[in-house]
């Protein structure tokens, strides 16, 4: 047990999907692995772990923002030794060719602060997700046929953001799509030297404004999951 995972050593998986909700969590872990046991409940931050065509895996809430994500990333790589985290995250579209559930698959996760920032200092230190993670999803997502686009995308320690002119400049820039976790989490498995790689799925769209509800968010992103796994273990 750590300060804030209940699991017993051993109840860990070495991989570990990452949804920032806990009740994604526990829809992935009742839809896609079988033999799903609770190892989990402490703060409610729901995690899970079962066997996807024979292989371990925990699906492991990390709540939203990156000091949260931090905290479960670093006792899942340090205390239970977690060797392959993905993100299985929602995400707001930021190009036009990005729809509505479509997926990304972040190569890089830019930001302007994270937890790490003050070990950098004026490093403008580039989080980048695993090669052979990545190479594998990529593929995964082709054989699903799921919308994908591969690239940059915008780790973000506000939802409700007030600099339209970053906006702006992301846009311009080719940033894909802004979430809240997955440059920390890129950072923190380069520091123990683990595979990170974030899978996310189009919740809402900064330009047109569309939004899907949160029940749809909770419950709807199957493709990430199987592109999360197949990755895994490929
Ligand atoms: O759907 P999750 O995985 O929580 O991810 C996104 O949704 C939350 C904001 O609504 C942030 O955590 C953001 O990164
Ligand atoms: O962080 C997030 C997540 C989903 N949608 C957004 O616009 N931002």
């Amino acid at each position: 047990m750590t300060v804030h995972i209940g699991a017993k050593p051993g109840d860990i998986a070495e991989t570990v999907l990452m949804p920032g909700d806990p009740y994604r969590a526990k829809w992935a872990a009742e839809t896609f692995l079988e033999g799903a046991e609770l190892v989990n409940e402490v703060r409610g931050m729901l995690g899970f772990t079962g066997t996807w065509r024979g292989n371990r895996v925990t699906i492991q809430g990390s709540g939203m923002g990156m000091p949260s994500l931090s905290i479960y990333a670093n006792e899942l790589m340090t205390e239970y030794g977690a060797q392959t985290l993905i993100r299985i995250g929602s995400c707001g579209g930021m190009q036009s060719h990005v729809g509505i559930r479509d997926v990304i698959i972040a190569m890089t996760a830019s930001t302007i602060t994270s937890p790490s920032s003050g070990i950098f200092r004026e490093m403008n230190y580039a989080p980048c997700a695993d090669w052979g993670l990545l190479r594998a999803a990529v593929t995964a997502a082709e054989k699903l046929e799921a919308k994908t686009h591969v690239g940059g995308i915008y780790s973000s320690d506000v939802f409700y953001a007030e600099r339209p002119d970053l906006d702006e400049q992301m846009v311009r820039h080719g940033i894909l799509g802004v979430e809240m976790e997955a440059a920390e989490l890129y950072t923190l498995a380069a520091r123990h030297k683990r595979r990170a790689l974030a899978v996310l799925t189009v919740s809402d769209h900064l330009q047109t404004g569309e939004a899907l509800p949160s029940e749809d968010r909770e419950k709807s992103f199957g493709d990430m999951v199987e592109i999360a796994l197949e990755a895994a273990f490929a």
